[in-house]
């Protein structure tokens, strides 16, 4: 039977290197463009549709992308898909210290996948969210916010997880789950 074919269009080589390991077994053969793609402000859902409508067109065929937002309780949400320049602008501690005087750490990770079917098409959306919580930083710092993001249930910080844990509980795991049920019920 052939395998879905995709282009996952990122900038950013740890995530491809999770994506990869978590579809290791799946039926797809992914392939990768490693472009960084502006982002617009809004909304995840609007970040992240108008990012693959972008690389569709740079690639001027199907593609897939992906946003990741961290999204603070105690601050409705936010920095949720800006967490990136929160985090180049803080730092670790920067984002501990942010909460200071809020009565909650409470967060989540939202990973949100694009797909494209091509130039012109709109999107399809596949979230996944993990709970957790803010602490000071604990394990390697190898992969962005892994060191301050406790996930609920577990005690450990994804830097204090293996990869095969986090890649089995991950936010990224979710939504890649839903990708994958998706591709199952569109045979190539
Ligand atoms: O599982 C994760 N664990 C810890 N940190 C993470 C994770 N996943 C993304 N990150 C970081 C990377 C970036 O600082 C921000 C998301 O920003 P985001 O725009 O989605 O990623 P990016 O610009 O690095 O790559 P891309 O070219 O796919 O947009 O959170
Ligand atoms: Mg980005």
């Amino acid at each position: 039977m052939p395998s879905h074919q995709l282009t996952f269009v990122t900038g950013n080589r740890m995530k491809l290197q999770e994506v990869r390991a978590i579809l290791e077994n799946a039926d797809v053969d992914l392939t990768s463009q490693d472009l960084d793609v502006p982002e617009l402000q809004g909304s995840t859902e609007e970040v992240a549709r108008e990012k693959c409508r972008r690389a569709a067109e740079l690639l001027q065929g199907p593609c897939i992308t992906e946003d990741t937002a961290l999204c603070f309780e105690a601050l409705n949400g936010l920095p949720g898909p800006y967490i990136k320049h929160f985090l180049k602008g803080l730092g670790l501690d920067g984002l501990n210290t942010l909460l200071q005087g809020f009565p909650t750490t409470k967060a989540w990770a939202l990973c949100t996948f694009a797909y494209s079917a091509g130039p012109g098409t709109e999107p399809i959306i596949f979230e996944g969210r993990v709970d957790g919580k803010i602490v000071p930083q604990r394990g390697a710092e190898v992969f962005g916010w892994n060191p301050i993001f406790e996930v609920e249930g577990t005690g450990k910080t994804f830097a204090e997880m293996s990869e095969e844990e986090k890649n089995s509980c991950s936010h990224r795991y979710r939504a890649l789950e839903k990708v994958l049920a998706f591709l199952r019920e569109h045979k190539p």
